[in-house]
């Protein structure tokens, strides 16, 4: 086990006591939730990360089981000195509604029968899937999450936290997802579904206890579904035209290409961990997500208030770059910070789960914690209204500074005068300063986040801020050069 893993974990349960209605209108009952933590609460319970897991996931996104062969799903983003630091942050992870990895879905006993649920289990949305998370978070104390993130599904839960949640998180990273399932994707799961109704060992879904599972139907409807978690580069790459364990081809319909044999693998390991009608459920609430409102996925995003860091894959052709940035022009139409990247990887889809170097890089930058007192200078020139501009032309080339902030006698903030203004008073034959200075200063405070001053230079296009107390005194100035430096945060 590598000394940047969280370790031995095991899998927490949590109840829920109260009858819980879902976005259909009916009411379950006895929800238990399977979770898993790393890292520990903070005092003032500033410091939890949601993760939420894409379609086949569960709550051991890291660490080791005992006995386990392999860690956690995400182990390589989460862990001492990680991306997602488990000696800095709290994380948390629990199995989705729907799910067969410990909370409640259609393996799990209904009360009312003593039986399994079956396909009487009610069809559940990704918005229920939040809500039965928000119980669980609300549960350790937790007002406000530093961040939700997750790939895939688990995007579109991070999505729809930011829309029925906006107060309780400050970052959202939804990567490689949508903000609704397009007709290809509910194609695709269409198609799995009908693989295991096809298999007479589904049984209208009564196949607990009997000792037949739909294996067959399960394992095609993953091995159908897997092809659009890879590329067509990332196959050519990993198997090419290549023979399984044979030098000719047989002319038979047995398996020739390692493709083949790679896929009926995939779907064999599926069936060993995965439960048939939860597929059903899962996929079903993936293929109803869709954030717009009235048809505008602008008006659906109207309440947003967290930042939010869109990532996508430049190989995926399930959930394509374009539904990304239909998101992120969605915010922005709705002033909400938002930032995006891409991956570049051969991948596809899966990409999420892999693309360690990458997601360290842009993950990192968008988590940092870094505030503007952290990078700005402290000791600087400022002057009077009443100054000459040539006073503050020699002051530029004394101090090497392009911007002086304008101040009153005691050191307020009124104004700012920039090297372009010195410029452009020679243009205007000005001497005055309160001819050129600029009275609507932007400004920041000492306190505020690096991405937040980002944000507000680039918006403004500017490259120097002044930073200031709570009284408009000058304490500093920040540069785009300052907040722009790739290595600040960088660990
Ligand atoms: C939140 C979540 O998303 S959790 C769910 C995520 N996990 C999954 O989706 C599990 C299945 N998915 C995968 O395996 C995904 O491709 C990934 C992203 C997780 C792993 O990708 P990679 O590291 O590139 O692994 P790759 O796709 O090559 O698969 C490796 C497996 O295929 C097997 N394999 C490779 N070639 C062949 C072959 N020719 N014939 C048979 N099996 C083969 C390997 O033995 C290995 O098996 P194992 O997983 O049982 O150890
Ligand atoms: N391969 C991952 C991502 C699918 O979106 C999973 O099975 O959950």
């Amino acid at each position: 086990m590598d000394k940047d893993s969280v370790g031995i974990v095991e899998t927490q349960y949590f109840d829920i006591d109260e009858p819980f209605i879902l976005e259909s209108g009916k009411t379950l009952e006895n929800i238990t939730v399977a979770y898993e933590t790393y890292g520990e609460l903070n005092s003032d319970k500033s410091n939890a990360i949601l993760i939420c897991h894409a379609l086949t996931g569960d709550s051991h996104a890291a660490g080791w089981h005992k006995g386990a062969d392999k860690p956690g799903w995400w182990e390589i983003v989460i862990g001492p000195g990680k991306i997602l630091d488990s000696e800095k942050y709290f994380l948390i992870c629990s199995n989705v509604l729907g799910g067969c990895k410990g909370t409640t879905g259609p393996s799990s006993i209904n009360p009312k029968t003593g039986h399994e649920y079956g396909i009487d289990f009610p069809v559940i949305t990704i918005k229920d899937m939040v809500d039965v998370q928000k119980v669980l978070v609300d549960s350790f104390g937790i007002r406000q999450l530093y961040a939700v993130i997750g790939g895939s599904m688990g995007g579109m839960q991070v999505i729809q936290w930011a829309i029925s949640y906006p107060d309780m998180m400050k970052k959202a990273i939804p990567i490689a997802t949508t903000a609704r399932s397009s007709p290809q994707q509910i194609a695709f799961n269409e198609v799995g579904r009908q693989a295991i109704f096809s298999d007479p060992c589904w049984n209208g879904g009564n196949y607990y206890g009997t000792g037949k599972i739909p294996r067959n139907g399960l394992s095609l409807a993953r091995m159908i579904a897997h092809i659009t978690y890879l590329s067509d580069e990332s196959m050519y790459l990993k198997f090419g035209r290549d023979l399984q364990d044979k030098d000719e081809i047989s002319y038979d319909f047995s398996l020739d290409f390692q493709v083949e044999s790679y896929l009926h693998h995939q779907g064999e390991s599926f069936v060993k961990r995965f439960d048939a009608n939860s597929y059903l459920y899962i996929t079903k609430a993936v293929d109803l997500f869709d954030v717009a409102v009235n048809n505008s996925v602008v008006e659906g995003f109207k309440d947003v208030k967290a930042k939010i860091e869109v990532i996508s894959v430049d190989s995926d052709w399930l959930y394509p770059t374009e539904q990304s940035t239909e998101i992120v022009a969605a915010l922005n139409a709705n002033d909400v910070e938002v930032s995006f990247s891409e991956i570049k990887s051969s991948y596809g889809h899966d990409a999420f789960l892999l693309e360690k170097g990458q997601l360290h890089y842009l993950l990192s930058k968008f988590l940092s914690d870094t505030i503007v007192e952290d990078l700005m200078t402290e000791d600087v020139p400022t002057i009077r209204e009443e100054d000459s501009i040539k006073k503050a032309a020699i002051l530029m080339l004394d101090k090497n500074v392009t911007h002086i902030p304008i101040v009153t006698d005691d050191n307020k903030l009124i104004g700012i005068v920039t090297s372009w203004d010195v410029s452009k008073s020679i243009a205007i034959n000005s001497e005055k300063l309160s001819d050129i200075m600029t009275t609507t200063v932007k400004y920041c405070h000492a306190s505020d986040s690096i991405e937040d001053v980002s944000v507000l230079m680039r918006k403004h296009d500017i490259s120097c801020l002044p930073v200031v107390d709570d009284d408009f005194v000058v304490r500093g100035m920040i540069t785009s050069d300052q907040v722009n430096n790739p290595y600040y945060d960088i660990k």
